[in-house]
């Protein structure tokens, strides 16, 4: 038998870290260009990152022997200031029992129930545009983030978010740059050393755990509560021995899925808009599905599967602009990828960004062709070549609702608006905590 051999890499990781510094992408893809898809950074003494992009490695890492490896703590201890020990941050048998206990909320028949709470703030959203004069430059991201956060929110609790959803945008959008600076940096200062941006965290952080934690008291001393994902997540019980979760474990995973819930699907949906603004002839498309299926109807939950093209452009917005660009994982023991030895307690990013643009496994990759996306192509494909939502035991508990939502969502906008593009300046990428558009994404509201 061959021996394993350590991937290829650059020799100076000082030069790679500064130019990841400045462009995060544009470092990795250069790396990729010139290693090719498995690549070794020797990061410190004694610490290695390997950065794989194969399909094989993602299915790897993510599925087939996903026991060798845990999420990575230096992005994860970060993300647990925010999030506890919710179930994206959690390990083993407790993530086991959170896992088990949320499942059945996410079930396809408990998110179908969902399909109009999405569809009611969809046309709410066209509502207040409407009220825009025609022509107006608005803020699409912004937009974005303030509509999908209702939903979650909506959909987790009934009611109560509306009053504070001002304040909890703006807390999050501090609280999650703070983390993405910490994951970041080389050095961490312990967060009990009173720094500036230490006591800002701390104070946006309990600014958003005070809402959450009020939206849950105040259900422990409802009756007849509304049958959402609060009273799921709180009637759950553990198979073994009936525990129920108490105020605190319900805080983490209320707080994991309002951040996870929303800023993903808001991403997705301003590239959606950016992609379809830039390319005429699958905004054709899109408009003419919605007009034979929707007959000038606004759309509810039952048009969701009959949508297959506007869900395609969700998949194929996905596939270009994936919000979590890249999977980070720790090795517990010593594992080999493809023929390359990795050694214990070293770093592992799975590139999900660039295995979606891998030129062996898509044809003209940079190219937005929802097409991909029929059943038919999607069958062809190695399984791991498109993992927007992860893989294995760990994939996205909510990938139904943001699809659905997101499939929605574009219907009910599109239907009534166009957006178009205010600039013929490309797009920036800014990768920090999701794949955003950088500065916002302006566009031009024009009614239909
Ligand atoms: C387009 C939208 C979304 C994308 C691209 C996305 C992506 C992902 C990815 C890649 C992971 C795996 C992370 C890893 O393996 O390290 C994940 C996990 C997770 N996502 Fe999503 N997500 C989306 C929407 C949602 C929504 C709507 C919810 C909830 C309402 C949600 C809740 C979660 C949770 C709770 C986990 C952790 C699951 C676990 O570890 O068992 N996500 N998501």
């Amino acid at each position: 038998m061959a021996l394993a051999t350590t991937p290829p890499g650059p020799s100076s990781y000082i030069a790679f870290s500064k130019a990841y510094r400045d462009d995060p992408l544009g470092a990795f893809g250069q790396a990729w260009k010139t290693y090719g898809d498995s690549i070794r950074f020797k990061a410190l003494p004694g610490v290695d990152v390997y950065f794989v992009v194969h399909p094989d490695a993602a299915a790897h890492v993510l599925n087939s022997h996903g026991q060798a490896y845990r999420k990575a703590a230096s992005v994860h201890q970060p993300l647990s200031l925010l999030l506890g020990n919710g179930i994206l941050i959690s390990e083993g048998e407790s993530w086991l029992r959170q896992r088990r206990l949320m499942n059945p909320a996410f079930h396809r028949q408990s998110i179908v129930k969902l399909a109009s709470v999405m569809t009611r703030f969809a046309q709410e959203q066209a509502d207040r545009w409407e009220r825009y004069p025609t022509g107006s430059t608005i803020d699409v991201a912004e937009e974005m983030q303030q509509l999908t956060l209702e939903i979650v929110g909506e959909a987790l609790f009934s009611t109560g978010l509306e009053a504070q959803l001002d304040s909890f945008s703006i807390a999050f959008r501090r609280a999650a740059e703070f983390i993405n600076d910490r994951i970041n940096a080389p050095f961490k200062l312990p967060m009990w050393v009173p720094t500036k941006p230490h006591r800002q965290f701390t104070e946006n952080r309990d600014r958003l755990q005070q809402i959450a934690l009020h939206l849950i008291q105040l259900r422990r001393h409802q009756q007849n509560s509304p049958l959402d994902l609060l009273s799921m997540l709180m009637a759950a019980q553990d198979a073994d021995t009936g525990a129920q979760m108490s105020d605190s474990e319900l805080l983490d995973e209320v707080m994991t899925l309002l951040i996870a819930g929303h800023e993903t699907v808001s991403v997705t949906l301003s590239w959606a808009f950016h992609l379809l603004g830039n390319h005429p002839e699958v905004l054709q498309r899109l408009q003419d599905e919605l007009e034979t299926v929707l007959k000038g109807n606004p759309p509810s939950g039952e048009d969701y599967m009959q949508l297959p093209y506007t869900r395609t452009v969700v998949e194929e917005t996905l596939r270009l602009y994936p919000p979590v660009w890249g999977l980070s994982r720790e090795t517990i023991e010593a594992d080999e990828i493809q023929g390359y030895s990795i050694a214990p307690k070293s770093f592992v990013i799975v590139g999900t960004y660039f295995t979606h643009r891998h030129p062996e496994f898509w044809t003209a990759p940079e190219q937005f062709n929802p097409e991909r996306f029929t059943e038919a192509e999607a069958l062809k494909r190695h399984k791991f070549a498109y993992y927007p939502f992860g893989g294995g035991p760990r994939i996205c508990i909510g990938n139904q609702f943001a699809l659905m939502e997101a499939t929605l969502i574009l219907a009910t906008l599109v239907q009534r608006f166009h957006l178009e593009p205010t600039s013929a300046q490309p797009v920036e990428i800014d990768p920090t905590f999701t794949l955003r558009p950088k500065n916002g994404l302006s566009m031009r509201l024009v009614r239909r």
